[in-house]
């Protein structure tokens, strides 16, 4: 990450634009922790990437006035990785945990104890000779995060004490954040720029960001010194970021179900290899927004296109056949 993301960064839950019951909870919950002189029980976030689960994980930790380490599933390979991080907490301390999900089976199974107890029951040795021996551990916050719930085994989600989803933002959230980056980055953005920027953000603020950057090297370049709903248009569209926020690959993947699977049902892995792309790109990246966008269902045989997408690609065909008989 670049220290532009970082310094665009909200510090506090007040900075924290949008997700409003979220914080509403997580403040009760802080204070509580405060008042009791506790740390905060573990929480878990589940969301989209980029809706600002990394970012809310600093924000509680500044909150909390402690200190925040943070790591990724995948990154912990052994058990003994994550017994090198544990160890080296102080009480209070936030542990980030990113991708959750993808924790080996062996290193879920000494997460558990840490979490529950603070404590660590280890192997040493090999053979007859090995002993477990037990470590206790300072008592830290774990903060888990992960793009949807559902892939989180049951015994390690049952071991959060606080569950909260991060969802898409509305346009005028992701317009106060467009704004209060253009604040920092001191850019000239009017009303009608944020907004167009934000319309076409697909409600994640990372993306809105990554736009606004955007935006703003086009107009260095075409020499504007305000970047109004004019200007900002101009740029997305030669982005190819079309008027409802859809990029090339999501017209790519309507596109392809349509031509090439009459408008589906298709398999995820069959359109991956059909696209040349990873299926977690399409799974995390695309499919969300387009589901959520009402282009794209998924049903139990696969992936099947809407009517609003034959009409917002100006195909027409299949779509009466499929949906008005
Ligand atoms: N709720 C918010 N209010 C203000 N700014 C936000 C908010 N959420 C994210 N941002 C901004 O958006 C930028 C992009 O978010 P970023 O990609 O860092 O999210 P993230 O926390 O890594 O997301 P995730 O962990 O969910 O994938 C951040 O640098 C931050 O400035």
């Amino acid at each position: 990450m670049s220290e532009m993301d970082l310094d665009l960064r909200p510090k506090r839950l007040a900075e924290y634009i949008g997700q409003e019951e979220v914080k509403r909870n997580l403040s009760v919950f802080i204070e509580a922790a405060r008042v009791r002189g506790e740390p905060l029980d573990h929480v878990l976030l589940y969301g989209h990437p980029g809706l600002g689960k990394t970012t809310l994980a600093y924000v509680v930790s500044r909150e909390l006035n402690v200190n925040i380490k943070v790591t990724s599933g995948p990154v912990i390979e052994r058990a003994g990785d994550l017994a090198a991080i544990l160890t080296n907490l102080s009480p209070g301390d936030v542990l980030f945990i990113d991708e959750i999900h993808r924790l080996s089976p062996a290193v879920e199974e000494i997460l558990y104890p840490a979490m529950e107890d603070f404590r660590l029951d280890i192997m040493v040795g090999q053979g007859p000779g090995a002993k477990s021996v037990r470590i206790s551990l300072p008592r830290f916050t774990l903060i888990g995060a992960t793009t949807r719930a559902g892939l989180i085994s049951a015994p390690l989600r049952d071991r959060f004490g606080v569950v909260l989803k991060i969802d898409f933002y509305s346009v005028e959230e992701l317009a106060a954040i467009v704004e209060r980056s253009a604040r920092i980055m001191g850019i000239d953005l009017d009303r009608s720029g944020a907004l167009e920027i934000a319309r076409r953000s697909r409600g994640t603020p990372r993306v809105a960001n990554r736009l606004l950057r955007r935006v703003c090297d086009f107009a260095l370049v075409e020499g504007h010194s305000l970047i109004n709903a004019q200007v900002a248009s101009r740029a997305l569209g030669l982005m190819e970021v079309d008027e409802r926020g859809l990029d090339r690959t999501d017209r790519r993947i309507l596109m392809t179900i349509i031509e090439k699977f009459g408008g589906g049902p298709v398999g995820i892995e069959t359109l991956a290899t059909a696209l040349c792309e990873d299926r977690r790109t399409l799974e995390d990246l695309h499919e969300p927004f387009l589901i959520q966008r009402g282009y794209l269902k998924r049903t139990k045989r696969g992936r099947v296109v809407t009517p609003l997408a034959y009409e917002h690609l100006g195909v027409f065909g299949r779509k009466d056949e499929l949906f008005d008989s």
